[in-house]
């Protein structure tokens, strides 16, 4: 693309120069008209199309999901499909005349060649010339101005080019901006929190104790959108060893205050400050619907040795699934045919290869049988991973050293229970 920058401009002057001189400023002119011309035509022409394609896109989605859920959905289904229908017979009427447009415009062009070469050629300026040389000079004007209506074309091209590069490059740039602005803020969330813990008189050693992951001081927590008051004044230390469960009624807030600790959310008052980084050596966030990315089993887990694969496999119960050793062609490419619990044992694989200080997990077991939960819970802290997760079953809670209840309006509760035991694997509880 850079290349083509900068010969454009060179090869549309040096064309320009040749047509300029067979046929004076008529045929540069007349082809320069033509073809703003023909711009503005195919652009009425394109954009109406541009908005029914994006629409056809945005109906042609949900109608293929719909199309599946069964009987309930059929009605919808039929008028989405039907709508579909319209859209894309409007769609193939509005290409038709851009397809009209687009070889008019072509056939038009080479007319034009003839017609700004025959201008001078009958009003005598080329009478001395034989007509050999004026056979040759038609069909040299014919290929000049034909190229120079291609230059022309070629460069709009450009343009929008350059504009879907500068527009990425903006998007780009705006991303690794807040990634340095995140970066900054961690920093200073550390040195603020030794400077605060300095202030309650903890001077001369480390103030804030090096295994601490989370910080809340009187944070309260509203939705964004609603302003609806989910957490109102909580103080808690999150760190390693004491693991914390959040309880709660549908809606009070767990995964809210989750969005917090993640960053994706700020809290409405206090502070919050995560002292950790993301990834094995800090924290890493298990939500209720696992993410995967196309790919083999391998890729999956990261891990390139095919012994630890099958230990995180086992661990999480997931070993009979696979054909052992064939782990670059196995179906996690196909990801989508693993059932809810199957994905789910296969993100707490992921965990287990990662081994983090802190795992944040949000309803992670909630495809699985309480068994199943127990096995997996187990071998995290076996593992020595500190947990902040998120679940109803109380049986999760012996695996916690507190809980903390949210009763909704702001309201919660936190409740410390007993030192909790690493358990080697395999032992029950
Ligand atoms: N992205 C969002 N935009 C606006 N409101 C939201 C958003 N996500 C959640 N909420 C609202 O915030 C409140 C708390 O939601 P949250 O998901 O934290 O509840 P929860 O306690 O995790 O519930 P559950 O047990 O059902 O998962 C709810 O009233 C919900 O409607």
């Amino acid at each position: 693309m850079a290349s083509k920058l900068i010969i454009s401009p060179f090869t549309l002057a040096y064309y320009t120069y040749q047509c300029f001189h067979s046929t004076g400023w008529l045929g540069p002119v007349s082809i320069f008209g033509y073809f703003i011309i023909g711009t503005i035509v195919n652009k009425v022409l394109m954009s109406p199309i541009v908005s029914k394609l994006c629409f056809h896109c945005l109906l042609a989605a949900p109608a293929k999901a719909a199309f599946l859920a069964g009987r309930v959905e059929h009605m919808r289904t039929d008028r989405r499909l039907q709508s579909l229908l319209q859209t894309q017979r409007e769609l193939i009427g509005k290409e038709l005349w851009l397809y009209i447009g687009i070889n008019t415009f072509d056939y038009l062009g080479s007319i034009l060649s003839y017609v700004i070469i025959a201008i001078p050629i009958f009003s005598g300026v080329y009478g001395d010339l034989s007509p050999t040389e004026l056979s040759a000079l038609v069909s040299k004007n014919a290929f000049v101005s034909i190229y120079l209506i291609g230059c022309f074309s070629q460069l709009i091209d450009l343009s929008s080019t350059v504009t879907d590069v500068a527009g990425y490059t903006h998007r780009i740039g705006e991303l690794q901006e807040t990634l340095l602005s995140l970066g900054r803020k961690k920093n200073n969330n550390y040195s603020e929190a030794k400077a605060s813990w300095d202030l309650d008189g903890h001077s001369g050693e480390d103030p804030v104790p090096r295994d601490t992951a989370f910080l809340l001081e009187r944070m309260t927590l509203s939705v964004p959108s609603s302003g609806k008051l989910l957490i109102k004044d909580l103080s808690l230390r999150i760190s390693q060893g004491n693991s914390v469960m959040i309880v709660g009624n549908t809606g009070t807030g767990k995964t809210s205050l989750l969005r917090v600790l993640g960053g994706l959310w700020e809290s409405t008052q206090g502070s919050i400050k995560m002292l950790t980084c993301f990834g094995p050596r800090g924290v890493v966030f298990l939500p209720q619907r696992p993410f995967f990315t196309d790919g083999s089993l391998r890729e999956q887990v990261r891990s390139a040795d095919d012994e630890r694969i099958v230990r995180f496999l086992e661990l999480a119960g997931l070993v009979t699934l696979f054909i052992e050793g064939d782990f670059e062609s196995q179906p996690c490419c196909r990801y989508d045919i693993l059932s809810p619990g199957e994905m789910q044992r296969l993100s707490f694989a992921r965990l287990f290869y990662l081994q983090p200080k802190y795992a944040v997990l949000d309803e992670a077991t909630s495809a699985l049988t309480e068994e199943v939960e127990h096995e997996l819970y187990r071998v995290c802290l076996q593992l020595g991973m500190t947990l902040i997760s998120v679940g109803h079953r109380a049986s999760l809670e012996k695996f916690h050293s507190w809980i903390l209840k949210l009763h909704g309006e702001g309201r919660w509760e936190l409740t410390q229970r007993e030192k909790v035991k690493r358990l080697p694997v395999g032992e029950g509880c």
